[in-house]
């Protein structure tokens, strides 16, 4: 607990920090004037340069920023022993190090804020009384606001001081929730730490239950990989991959407020969005599209265009012709299909080794050509209509289009890798008239991304973070996988949350869809968000829906608001309406969860009712707190309050028990205080 020593004006801590604080900020808008004054117009020879440097400083500006609410340091460390720290200054001692968001030094270039990131913050993590790691004094600070108003001291190694749980610590996860997600560097866990900062070159995936910090460790990981391979990624790129669009603005501001301003986040739809996406499978037919057997498939079917020769190729070049027999081409040919090359570079290559064959000829009748005549040679049209006949160009899309409407062809191509009865389930009933005039389907798009990629490869990124990971297809994967094919990837999923017909069964596998089937899993099994009771509640499915997963705990102190509350068919309405009422009451965010097909019925009676409401991934404010959230939306996201209406419903809202009963295991997990379940219809037997 903070404590506060008795009162000499010189000696209070409390004071002293305060003051570090003011002097940190100073130093902080010092810094900041400094880069708004510097001068480009000597340093830059041309325009190009002069643009790219000002977008940079523009960025450092902003970088540079003092928010006014988020506490620019909430630890400090006190070491034993003075810690070198390369790059990083230390203090004029190098004992004593305020952790914040961000680094912050004074005019004579000294620290006054490290870098949580920095490798001397770490030990305000990770440091233990088991493993003090050098650290003589760990002090946690207790904001209100941007004022500086508590702190909490651990010598650890005193061995008369006892272990306590910290207070701060515990304030802070129990804070109300409001507007979008927060980040988490003052309390960022040990277990979640060693996450955090895994090496780049290692793809992780980590399985937790819900609340576990998943998402959290996730965005703080692409910080710190940003922080400890800034001009790598910089060049490359980091991505985080979330699963739609008002998830990602809910968690859009972490990145932002840790300095990070770069990261580029999309759902996977947005990933392979070669073509409109306007029509639905039916889940049959959308889990075959996924199936990573479809990859098969689109390999021979990109090459299946590719002619043997049957005609030698002549060149004319002034008196003398030069031939190239079939046996040769076909060797050719042969060669640059068994190569692991993709299509259209192997289609590049063919032109230069038929003008090789003949160089080899012209060579042996005496002449002495060099690399502008085999280039010329290329070139040459009757080179290039046979390279023509023999690789056509593909058009991926297509290509897939010719798949789903020429059963010969799909038959052709998925000869022992799908039943017949399979092949029809994704023929379309209908086949449009022409390729442009395609109605797609999210899975069709995912297939002309694979083609894409078999046609020219797909960019890699430096580092991809994958959210919710659990519901996605092999397909899917594959198509994640090859925008981090030379990178690595983060992927965060919680097999008991996987709502789609297709989802993850084991992370051993979607690792190996993925391209990095070396990967470690870890698990996170504290919770941060659901109370005690509530998920105790929600874990009842669990043997239903995820047999293999044991229970997350919860170390959430306040025991939380439970009540479900059984009401007559006629009352549903009204009964969830007066629920949301109580939730308001409290501080916080209040989310109205529903199946789907509940939502315009609702919306209208809370219009009705007077009570303004929000949609999900909208900010919420002082004057509408609550947010009206379709069961199938609430994943990823949290509210302080949350009120369960009709869980049948949420059930019956799926193509499968299985799945329903796990949208309903989502729908349970999202409050942080309270869950309030109302009901007419009776509750799933697995829930009893
Ligand atoms: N170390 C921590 N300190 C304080 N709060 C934390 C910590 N770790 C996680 N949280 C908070 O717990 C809540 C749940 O975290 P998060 O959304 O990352 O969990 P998740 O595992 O992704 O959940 P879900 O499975 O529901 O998607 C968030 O409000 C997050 O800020």
């Amino acid at each position: 607990m903070s404590t506060r020593p008795s009162p000499t004006p010189v000696q209070d801590p409390l004071e002293t920090e305060r003051a570090h604080l003011a002097d940190s900020r100073a130093a902080l808008r010092a810094m900041r004037e400094h880069t708004e004054s510097l001068d480009i117009r000597d340093v830059t020879a041309n325009w190009v340069n002069a643009e790219v440097l000002a977008s940079e400083i523009e960025q450092r500006i902003k970088a540079l920023a003092d928010l006014a609410d988020t506490p620019l340091f909430f630890g400090r460390l006190d070491y034993h022993r003075a810690v070198a720290t390369g790059q990083d200054a230390e203090d004029e001692h190098g004992f004593r190090f305020y952790i914040g968001r961000r680094h912050v030094h004074d005019a004579q270039g000294d620290p006054m804020v490290i870098d949580w990131r920095a490798p001397v913050s770490q030990p305000f993590y990770q440091a233990s009384r088991k493993d003090p790691k050098n650290v003589e004094l760990r002090r946690r600070f207790g904001y209100d606001g941007g004022a500086l108003t508590a702190y909490e001291d651990e010598h650890l190694s005193d061995p008369d001081e006892e272990e306590t749980v910290s207070a701060l610590l515990q304030r802070e996860i129990e804070k109300p929730r409001v507007g979008p997600m927060r980040d988490i560097v003052a309390t960022i866990q040990p277990e979640q730490d060693e996450i955090v900062r895994g090496a780049l070159s290692e793809t992780v995936c980590v399985q937790g239950g819900p609340g576990t910090g998943k998402t959290a460790v996730g965005l703080h990981r692409v910080a710190y990989l940003l922080y400890a391979h800034r001009e790598r990624l910089a060049r490359s790129g980091t991505l985080v991959i979330g699963p739609n669009r008002s998830f990602l603005r809910y968690i859009e501001q972490v990145l932002p407020t840790l300095g990070e301003l770069e990261v580029k986040q999309a759902t996977v739809d947005e990933l392979v969005a070669h073509v409109e996406v306007s029509a639905e499978d039916g889940a049959t037919a959308a889990a075959l599209k996924g199936d990573a057997r479809m990859a098969e498939v689109l390999r021979r079917a990109v090459r299946a265009g590719v002619t043997l020769p049957t005609e030698p190729v002549v060149v004319v070049r002034g008196s003398r012709r030069w031939r190239v027999p079939v046996h040769e081409l076909v060797e050719i040919v042969e060669e640059l299909l068994s190569r692991d090359i993709r299509y259209a570079a192997a289609g590049e290559a063919l032109p230069q080794r038929v003008a090789h064959a003949v160089l080899v000829r012209m060579e042996q009748a005496g002449e002495a050509p060099d690399d502008r005549v085999q280039n010329a040679v290329a070139r040459n049209p009757a080179v290039k209509a046979a390279v023509k006949a023999i690789w056509p160009p593909v058009n991926p899309a297509k290509l897939v289009a010719r798949l789903l409407s020429d059963p010969a062809f799909l038959a052709e191509q998925a000869e022992g890798v799908l039943t017949a009865e399979e092949q029809a389930e994704i023929l379309w009933a209908k086949p449009p008239r022409s390729v442009r005039s395609a109605r797609w389907s999210r899975a069709d798009a995912v297939l002309i991304d694979e083609a894409h990629d078999l046609v020219s490869r797909t960019g890699s990124l430096g580092h991809v973070v994958l959210d919710e990971a659990q519901d996605l297809s092999p397909m899917q994967y594959r198509a994640v996988g090859r925008r981090c094919s030379t990178g690595s990837a983060t992927v965060l999923g919680d097999i008991a949350q996987g709502t789609t017909p297709w989802a993850t069964g084991s992370w051993a596998e979607a690792l190996g869809h993925l391209g990095k089937p070396g990967a470690h899993v870890e698990e996170l099994t504290q919770g941060f968000r659901v109370p005690r009771e509530v998920i105790a509640y929600a874990s009842r499915l669990l043997p239903a829906i995820a047999p293999q997963l044991s229970e997350a705990t919860s170390i959430r102190e306040a025991p939380g608001a439970f009540a479900v509350q059984p009401v007559d068919a006629e009352r549903l309405d009204a009964a969830t309406l007066d629920a949301c009422r109580a939730a308001l009451t409290h501080e916080g965010s209040t989310g109205l969860i529903a199946a789907d097909a509940r939502v315009p019925a609702l919306r209208e009676a809370l219009a009705a009712a007077g009570m303004t409401h929000v949609e999900p991934g909208q900010e919420t404010d002082a004057a509408t707190r609550l947010t009206l959230v379709p069961a199938s939306l609430a994943k990823g996201l949290e509210y302080d309050y949350v009120v369960l209406d009709e869980p049948a419903a949420v059930v019956d809202g799926e193509p499968d028990p299985r799945t329903g009963l796990r949208r309903l295991y989502v729908a349970l997990t999202r409050a942080v205080s309270g869950l309030t379940v109302v009901h007419a219809t009776p509750l799933p037997a697995e829930l009893a």
